[in-house]
């Protein structure tokens, strides 16, 4: 480790101030608008480090939201907080930017670019989907209709998955859900065992964290039951296993050089340091993937980031790993060597505190420049976008070292890992073995349909269609002491045009 007083402190990145809001209105009418949540979470931020830097900030990065639409949501807060930031970015949909901005934003001050810069992010999605149930009217800036909606992971995926529904997040991880576990030989009882115990983890963490939604500690059974309010959405997942996106909240995190901090009179113990990260990324079409049970680029950016300390994942003694469904923390906890009692998250989960869509991990920052403070001395932040698409890793520490690195990329690294794609074919007979499933589910607890994601006899892969009719399919599917996962059946073309699956 290189004596920090090697570099000169004016190119050493700190984050110094940390500021979140989460708005509970009691009126709908009296909901803030995303604009007022990253505004008040910016002043929070400032308020924090405790000197006035937001008048200076000169990289202004906002994270994607989707709760409301703004034409350059980016320039309208530049222009209440009265700055013109050289740098002032709104970004694209993915859950991990909030990562990438804070690793672009330290990247740029360890360049000298800037001296000061803010990321922030925030939702409405509460307060807006419930004045859209109840028809009221928002007194916020007018909605941008002229704008055109951000383009999200469904708009990349085939039309077959459309048809059959498998396009949304909530039931595209179920495909990882059921390879990652077959893979590694657990039963789906076994499987949805870890689900359960790991997701009371994150629940008992968002316990603890003032900003979270939902505060109190679920217990392992509790989660992984279906019930009324606990409704079964995409097998395996019920409601509580799933991200929650109807929060409203904000968070903002501010960063400068060590040589501004200090003379801002900044406490020591207040700054923490970004030591590196990584980044690398799949297709967006999920269906381009080589296999379900691990992902490449997910290893690759754990790998990066636990080079940085020391090839050891448990040197970590704080640790985020995203969490919009259970199999993106159940195999990154397996790429970092870390056992099952691993404590996933300092902040409490997409679930339990809340998935404000792309901002989570502005908030896991912010929890984790807490833990830091409060005596952690190696923290890692993971985060994720799009359908097991995009991943970012972020170390923090309570120490700096050598000079940030500016090329992080690991991709070469990740497609070096790549084996064959299977060729897509959807026009298929024969037999088709199962290289992974879901079920879907209506608001009811009905099953809609399943969907088995097959390869055929030439190795082809196909997405197949189980009628709900088809009791003796889903049984076999949704059987807890043996995984369908390598299972025989045969394909037929439904005269919709859609392959069903029959097992046997
Ligand atoms: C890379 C990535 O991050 S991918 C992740 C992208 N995000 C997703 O895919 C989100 C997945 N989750 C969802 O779409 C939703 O949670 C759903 C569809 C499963 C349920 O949402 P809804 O149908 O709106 O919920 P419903 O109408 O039943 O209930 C709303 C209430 O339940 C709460 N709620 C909604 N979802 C959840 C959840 N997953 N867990 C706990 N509580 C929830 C809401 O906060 C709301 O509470 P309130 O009445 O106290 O305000």
């Amino acid at each position: 480790m290189t004596d920090k007083t090697s570099i000169p402190e004016d190119r050493i990145p700190v984050i110094v101030g940390i500021g979140e809001i989460i708005d509970r209105p009691k009126e709908i009418t009296d909901g803030l608008e995303p604009l007022d949540l990253l505004e008040q979470a910016l002043r929070r931020a400032e308020q924090d480090a405790g000197a006035k830097l937001l008048g200076e900030v000169q990289s202004l990065d906002v994270v994607n939201f989707l709760s409301w639409r703004y034409r350059d949501p980016e320039k309208l807060l530049a222009q209440r907080l009265g700055i013109a930031p050289a740098h002032c970015s709104y970004g694209p949909v993915g859950g991990e930017s909030p990562i990438r901005y804070l690793h672009e934003a330290a990247k740029r001050i360890a360049r000298g670019e800037c001296t000061v810069a803010a990321v922030c992010g925030a939702e409405a999605q509460s307060t807006a989907t419930k004045a859209e149930r109840a028809g009221v009217k928002l007194a916020w800036t007018p909605f941008a209709h002229d704008v055109e909606e951000p383009k999200r992971g469904a708009a990349f995926q085939k039309p077959l998955a459309v048809k059959l529904g498998v396009f949304r997040p909530v039931t595209v991880y179920p495909f990882y859900e059921s390879a990652s576990s077959a893979h590694w030989g657990q039963t789906p009882r076994e499987a949805m065992a870890e689900s359960g115990t790991l997701w009371s983890r994150y629940s008992e963490a968002a316990a603890q964290n003032p900003n979270a939604w939902l505060k109190r500690r679920y217990a392992p059974d509790e989660i992984t039951t279906p019930t009324a309010d606990n409704r079964l959405i995409a097998w395996p997942y019920n409601k509580l296993m799933v991200a929650n996106p109807s929060v409203n909240m904000g968070g903002a995190l501010l960063l400068t050089s060590l040589a501004r901090a200090r003379a801002a009179g900044i406490a020591e113990d207040k700054l923490v340091y970004p030591l590196g990260g990584a980044s690398a990324e799949e297709p967006r079409d999920y269906l381009l993937r080589d296999q379900f049970h691990e992902s490449h680029p997910q290893n690759a950016v754990l790998k990066a980031a636990m080079d940085l300390a020391g090839g050891d994942g448990k040197k970590f003694d704080a640790i985020e790993l995203y969490s919009c469904f259970p199999c993106v923390p159940k195999m990154a906890r397996r790429t970092l060597g870390l056992s099952a009692d691993v404590k996933p998250t300092v902040t409490g989960g997409l679930t339990f505190f809340g998935a404000p869509l792309n901002t989570y991990m502005t908030h896991a920052a912010c929890a984790m420049v807490r833990r830091v403070r409060n005596g952690a001395k190696l923290g890692l932040l993971y985060g994720q976008g799009g359908f097991v698409t995009k991943h970012h890793a972020l170390v923090v520490s309570k120490t700096p070292r050598e000079a940030l690195a500016q090329e992080t990329s690991v991709q070469a690294e990740a497609d070096r890992n790549k084996r064959a794609v299977p060729e897509f074919a959807t026009d298929v007979s024969g037999m088709g073995k199962v290289e992974s499933f879901t079920v879907l589910y209506g608001r009811g607890g009905e099953v809609e349909h399943g969907v088995v994601m097959l390869r055929t006899e030439d190795d082809r892969r196909t997405l197949g269609r189980i009628a709900a009719s088809d009791t003796a399919t889903l049984a076999h599917l949704l059987n807890m002491d043996r995984t369908p996962v390598g299972s025989l059946g045969e394909i037929t073309m439904a005269t919709d045009g859609v392959p069903e699956w029959r097992v046997g």
